[in-house]
């Protein structure tokens, strides 16, 4: 900022922001615009852009929060355009019931908590008016930083975002507050690392394994499968499925469910007793459907080869014989269980994701995968988080987890690191949960057989 000229990056951000205002308006000339303007930048950044919109024959009204605090030159830009001035929230109710679109600059990123009582009432005229709503840098009231939501927030239907995007705006609950996202690049040069990542096609595409000249079955990596029961035998065929679909050369199952998945899965080496007397793998993942048995989440963990725990193996997995791991371990909780293994509440989990899987990944030293409407993959440190862009709610059916840590297991053995392989792995899953579904309700299996779909997809 300090080296432009004072209101240029404001005029870019107006700029970009008319324009996705015009193409959700379809015919700016004669509309009825209402501004809802607060105390900060962010309120200028919407009187910049009602004079533009003032200019192009919309008519304008701004409804000015603090009225004694009002970005100056902003205001002054949107009375020469011709815009009219409301002075306080109370006068707010009128316009924003005859406006065909509500601009929310109420608060953007220097704000703190949920909206402020004045505030509040707006977000929800705005919602309840017929009025398309579109939010400046992002929805007024959501944690820009988190994804948190304390309070009162504005609902949008498209969220103009500013030089970058927030974690906010990719971080249930607040994400679902944003509506769909458009960025504008306001030539901003961003300084150090990211707190968030989301990968796209190009990155999941280079890190995908693929079969060399060379490659044989072993070279390409055995996963091993330590999951199932007499109980649950189809949580076994499920993580079988997946780990099939996830490059490695070869799928070792070690359990009670053998019969299963060998009917199902004639190419799995099937094997009943331990899974240290299963022989060699690359890569393990324990615990989906496996009730109580300790025993071979223990054995698991003893193994000095990367090692994927879900499911029950969470709960049975001894904290202090994860952290002493050398190879590197990846634990995959929904947020109820990730409720169980902070000791807090699955609500807090879930209004806090962030946080919760920092906090998780520092306490076991090991990276978690956090499932859910948002799902995040952490390793210990400060590095980047990473947010999967491809989730549907369509993933939310009974032993589409499984498919999950199979898969995911498999990248491992293939040789991905514990934040690639979680990262990929969702990545492949929700896009062929997209696939799979394509607006229909699907069981796992259905998932599991799109993986390769998912795959194609990426790789085009
Ligand atoms: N930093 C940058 O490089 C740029 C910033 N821009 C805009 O500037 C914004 C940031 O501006 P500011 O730093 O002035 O801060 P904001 O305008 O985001 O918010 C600060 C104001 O909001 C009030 N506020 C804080 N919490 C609130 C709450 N819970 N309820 C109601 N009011 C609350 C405060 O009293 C303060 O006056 C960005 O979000 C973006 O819209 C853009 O103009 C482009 C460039
Ligand atoms: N609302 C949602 N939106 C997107 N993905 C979801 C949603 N709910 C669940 N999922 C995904 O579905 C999968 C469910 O896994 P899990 O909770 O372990 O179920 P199960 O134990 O039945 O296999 C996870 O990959 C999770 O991220
Ligand atoms: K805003």
């Amino acid at each position: 900022m300090a080296r432009l000229p004072d209101g240029t990056l404001m005029q870019r951000a107006a700029a970009g922001i008319t324009a996705a205002c015009a193409d959700l308006l379809g015919r700016v000339y004669g509309s009825r615009v209402v501004l809802l303007v607060g105390s900060g930048d962010n309120g200028g950044d919407a009187l910049y852009t009602g004079a533009r919109l003032a200019k192009r024959g919309a008519g304008v009204t701004a409804v000015l929060l603090t009225p004694d605090r009002t970005h100056p030159a902003g205001l002054a830009a949107l009375r020469r355009a011709g815009g009219t001035v409301v002075r306080g929230p109370e006068h707010a109710e009128a316009p924003i019931r005859r406006a065909h679109l509500v601009i929310d600059g109420i608060v953007g990123i220097g704000g703190k908590g949920g909206l402020r009582p004045d505030a509040a009432p707006l977000a929800d005229l705005a919602q309840e008016s017929r009025a398309a709503v579109v939010a400046v840098d992002l929805p007024s009231g959501v944690d820009a930083g988190t994804g948190e939501v304390r309070g009162a927030a504005v609902r949008a239907d498209l969220t103009v975002t500013l030089g970058t995007h927030k974690p906010g705006l990719l971080v249930d609950p607040a994400r679902e507050y944003a509506g769909s996202v458009r960025l504008v690049d306001i030539g901003l040069a961003l300084p150090g690392d990211p707190e968030l990542e989301a990968l796209q096609h190009a990155d999941v595409a280079a890190l995908l394994p693929v079969p060399g000249a060379e490659s044989d079955k072993y070279r390409r990596g055995v996963v091993g499968i330590a999951a199932g029961s007499a109980r649950y035998p189809g949580a076994a065929v499920l993580a079988v499925a997946g780990a099939l679909r996830g490059g490695a050369g070869a799928v070792r199952y070690a359990g009670p469910a053998g019969d299963a998945v060998i009917a199902r899965f004639p190419e799995t080496l099937v094997s009943s007793g331990s899974p240290d007397q299963a022989g060699r793998v690359q890569a393990w993942v324990v615990g989906p459907g496996a009730g109580d048995d300790a025993d071979a989440v223990t054995a698991v963990l003893n193994a000095d080869v990367p090692v994927l725990v879900d499911a029950d193996g969470l709960r049975l997995a001894d904290r202090d014989l994860v952290r002493a791991r050398r190879a590197p371990t990846l634990l995959t909780p929904h947020a109820g269980e990730a409720a169980a293994l902070l000791g807090v509440s699955r609500e807090e989990v879930e209004g806090a994701r962030l946080t919760s899987v920092r906090k998780l990944a520092e306490r076991y030293g090991a990276t978690v995968l956090l499932k859910g409407s948002t799902t995040l993959i952490a390793s210990p440190g400060d590095g980047p988080v990473r947010v999967n862009p491809t989730g549907t709610g369509w993933l939310a059916t009974a032993g589409s987890g499984d498919v999950l840590s199979g898969l995911t297991g498999s990248l491992l053995a293939a040789g991905l690191d514990a934040l690639d392989a979680g990262s990929v792995g969702a990545y492949l899953h929700g896009l062929a949960g997209r696939l799979a579904a394509d607006g229909a309700p699907v069981g796992a299996h259905d998932v599991a057989e799109a993986v390769r779909d998912a795959w194609r997809d990426v790789m085009d």
